[in-house]
């Protein structure tokens, strides 16, 4: 037999939930043959029944309500977006519910922000929290909160235009993605989401600043009216929105479908949300007198997660908290930290690292971003943060809880505080440790480098305090092992005997990279190299010129040494240099528009030459980056001096095209043909070593001029010209056609004409 007991305890309530009620069910039952206890625990709260009114309007009072209405149209996209809503075919219209709960609870939080200094903030409606009640009789959802309210001013602008940035881009993207709504709130503007099992939406606003308590309606699309609310201040403070729910919606009104829902969407919420639902009774389960009447049922535990033990929160719990504040429903975290931090300052925190990087991660119109929710003591104070932290770890969504930050300055102020700076520099070693914990999972840290690497390198560069922590996380393809990553003290463990700088190779893409000539004979003689393709590397070795006390050597640049010279063949060099002194002078004087000097390479094996870059000039790469539109400036003076540099021809002295022309040099015999072929080298040396040709025309005239000669062909023949003329037009036609332009050259008078006497009248 199963039988039921209650037994009622009281809890003591957080400041201003008013009381709560823990009842506990206790339930014995038969499971498998043996006899067992089970416990349900469930709060029960009885919210301020009087102080909101639930009911419909009455006919009078509808009309009462058109005696002040005014009419508004709805900012051109928020009636592209309602078409879209109301026509979309979404799946999953329920997130309605969150958007509403989501907008409840910011308004929740804006007043006890406000009752923060202003004792009167609460006077009105004391009890802060959101209600729900579904009115089946009437088709009606009922949304109710005590939070800060709308002026008549703000329901015109907050439910009738889009401030955001981004939202044409957001309509754009649900046009074409066959409107996936989830995305809807990332955006700004959840509320509209209403529509989306609402044919008609009322919303009852009553602000601290205002006496008065105005009713917006808006059956969709194009317009909406603001009232008086004939009732009077219903409300005290705060926000009723009623959903007239749509014939083919009716799930939204039953009371199970809405206790799941809430129960989903709520579950992070931090104040008290109640249902309007069926009460249990103190009878047996299957006594027929079941009474039907109804409570408030408190829907969540209202205990934020990060003030939890960490060792009591579950992943799940941790990627549920996720979606819910980043508001992005499907994404997932690839880490996170949690943790409470004591000592010079105490507050708890819980990091999360997105498992993608946001698009504009870079690029945010707003000056600040909204990744960390800054709370005192459980109150949000704020997410508008300016250079809180650093550009380059902006890809971090955090929660923040201070204990002890002064509350009676304004958000401006609060960010040069103390103790906010001291919880900044927390965090970031925070962020910086967490990274480097992720690096002991290969695969989690290859998804990591692939969608933040770009902002290590930045931190590399921008972070001086950090960089040696930041640069031991940067990941680099290497010629090691290719398709690996690999990291600069990995590097450094492999370099070779008497190597003192770290080989790194800038270029477009790795594939452009890997044929370069530069990495020839570094690769002979069994050398790593880095391979550097992304535009921010070219910065990076400039501002950071080594790691643990090895410099970089960019192989396209400057004097190539390997460490490992002996005197003799150092000497053989020599004594090369001086067998090469006659081509080198030769080909100086024929290149002396173009490059500095000619010298005798250390770095080529297999091709005849290439362009080197002087130490502190510009690599081929980067004068590709800096003539990309993103870095062009006209009139950098800088840019055009570095663009002007001459560069280094370096050429390879075992190659037979320059044994070949030294012979000709030696034998005093550097005729035309030479000549034609240094240019020729000097140009292809140029396009293989990651250079744009300035002279297209002549390189392409110089080519021809060969192919003519290999193939034996006269170098002044010329193709044989055999077009027929274009045919005239008839008399006719001709007539006609100058009579239209003669008619054109009249008007094109009159339209002077007309201009001179609108410049005379002005
Ligand atoms: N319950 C409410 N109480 C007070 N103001 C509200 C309420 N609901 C909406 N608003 C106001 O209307 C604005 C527009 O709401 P909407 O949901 O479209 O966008 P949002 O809340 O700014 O962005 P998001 O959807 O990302 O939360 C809000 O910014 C807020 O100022």
């Amino acid at each position: 037999m199963k039988s039921k007991r209650w037994a009622e305890e009281s809890v003591s309530a957080s400041e201003s939930n008013g009381e709560q009620k823990i009842k506990i069910t206790e339930k014995e039952e038969k499971i498998d043959g043996k006899e067992q206890v089970t416990f349900k625990k469930e709060k029960v709260k009885v919210v301020n029944e009087d102080s909101v009114n639930y009911q419909a309007l009455t006919d009078e009072e509808t009309e009462k309500l058109k005696a002040t209405e005014e009419k508004f149209e709805f900012q051109t996209e928020v009636s592209r977006l309602m078409k879209l809503i109301i026509n979309s075919l979404y799946k999953t219209r329920e997130i309605f519910l969150r958007e509403l709960i989501s907008n409840a609870s910011d308004a929740i939080d804006k007043i006890r922000f406000l009752a923060l200094t202003d004792p009167n903030a609460l006077k009105a409606t004391p009890n802060l929290n959101i209600t729900i009640l579904a009115d089946k009789e009437n088709r009606r959802l009922v949304i109710t909160d005590s939070g800060v309210g709308m002026t008549k001013k703000q329901l015109k602008e907050n439910l009738g235009t889009i401030a955001k940035s981004g939202t044409s881009e957001f309509l754009d993207a649900i046009d074409k993605k066959n409107a996936d709504m989830n995305l809807i709130g990332q955006f700004g503007v959840g509320f509209y989401s209403v529509f989306l099992v609402a044919d008609k939406v009322t919303v009852t606003s009553k602000h601290n600043d205002e006496d008065k308590q105005y009713v917006w309606v808006s059956q969709a699309v194009n317009d909406f009216s603001i009232s008086e609310d004939p009732r009077g201040n219903t409300l005290g403070r705060g926000t009723q929105i009623v959903l007239h729910i749509k014939e083919d919606a009716s799930e939204f009104l039953e009371e199970k479908t809405l206790n799941e829902l809430i129960k989903k969407y709520s579950e992070f919420i931090n104040f008290p949300i109640y249902l309007w639902s069926t009460k249990e009774e103190e009878i047996e389960i299957d006594s027929e007198d079941a009474s039907k009447s109804k409570q408030w049922s408190l829907m969540n535990d209202q205990k934020p997660i990060w003030v939890r033990d960490p060792k009591e929160v579950t992943d799940k719990e941790y990627e549920e908290f996720y979606a819910s504040f980043t508001k992005d429903a499907g994404g997932k975290p690839l880490t996170w930290i949690h943790f409470k931090a004591e000592g010079e300052v105490d507050f708890r925190s819980i990091i999360y690292i997105p498992s993608k990087a946001p698009q504009d991660l870079f690029k945010k119109a707003e000056d600040f971003v909204r990744n960390i929710k800054l709370f005192v003591k459980r109150v949000f104070i704020t997410d508008e943060f300016v250079d809180f932290i650093p550009k380059y770890l902006q890809f971090i969504r955090a929660i923040v809880d201070a204990d002890d930050l002064p509350l009676n300055v304004s958000r401006e102020t609060l960010q040069q505080h103390k103790t906010l700076v001291l919880i900044k520099k927390r965090i970031i070693k925070k962020i910086l440790d967490m990274i480097s914990t992720l690096t002991q999972d290969e695969e989690k840290y290859t998804t990591f480098i692939k969608e933040y690497g770009t902002s290590l390198k930045l931190g590399a560069i921008e972070d001086d305090r950090n960089r040696k922590k930041v640069a031991k996380l940067l990941r680099f393809p290497s010629s090691y092992k290719p398709g690996n990553l690999t990291s600069l003290d990995e590097y450094i463990s492999r370099m070779k005997k008497g190597q003192t700088k770290i080989y790194v190779m800038t270029g477009g893409s790795i594939e452009e990279i890997k044929q370069s000539p530069f990495l020839e004979r570094l690769q002979a003689r069994g050398y790593e190299v880095l391979y550097l393709a992304e535009p921010i590397d070219e910065m990076l070795i400039q501002h950071m010129p080594g790691y643990d006390g090895k410099t970089f050597q960019n192989v396209a640049k400057g004097d190539l040494k390997f460490g490992d010279e002996t005197d003799e063949s150092k000497e053989e060099f020599e004594k090369t240099k001086l067998e090469f002194v006659r081509l080198q002078d030769w080909m100086q004087a024929t290149l002396i528009e173009f490059v500095e000097k000619v010298e005798i390479s250390k770095r080529l094996t297999s091709s005849p030459c290439a362009i080197v870059a002087q130490e502190w000039g510009w690599t081929g790469n980067m004068e590709k980056i800096m003539s990309s539109q993103t870095f062009k400036q006209e009139d950098d003076v800088m840019q055009s001096f570095f663009a002007k540099q001459k560069k280094i021809l370096e050429i390879n002295p075992k190659h037979p095209l320059i044994l070949t022309l030294l012979k000709k040099a030696n034998d005093e015999d550097f005729d035309d043909t030479a000549r034609e072929a240094t240019f020729i080298l000097y140009e292809t040396a140029l396009i293989r070593s990651g250079y744009t040709l300035k002279d297209n025309l002549g390189f392409a005239t110089r080519v021809e001029k060969i192919l003519r000669s290999n193939l034996g062909v006269n170098l002044d023949a010329k193709a044989v010209i055999n077009e027929a003329p274009a045919p005239e037009l008839d008399e006719e036609a001709k007539k006609e056609a100058a009579e239209k332009l003669a008619n054109k050259e009249d008007t094109d008078l009159f339209e002077e004409q007309d201009d001179e006497m609108i410049r005379d009248e002005l």
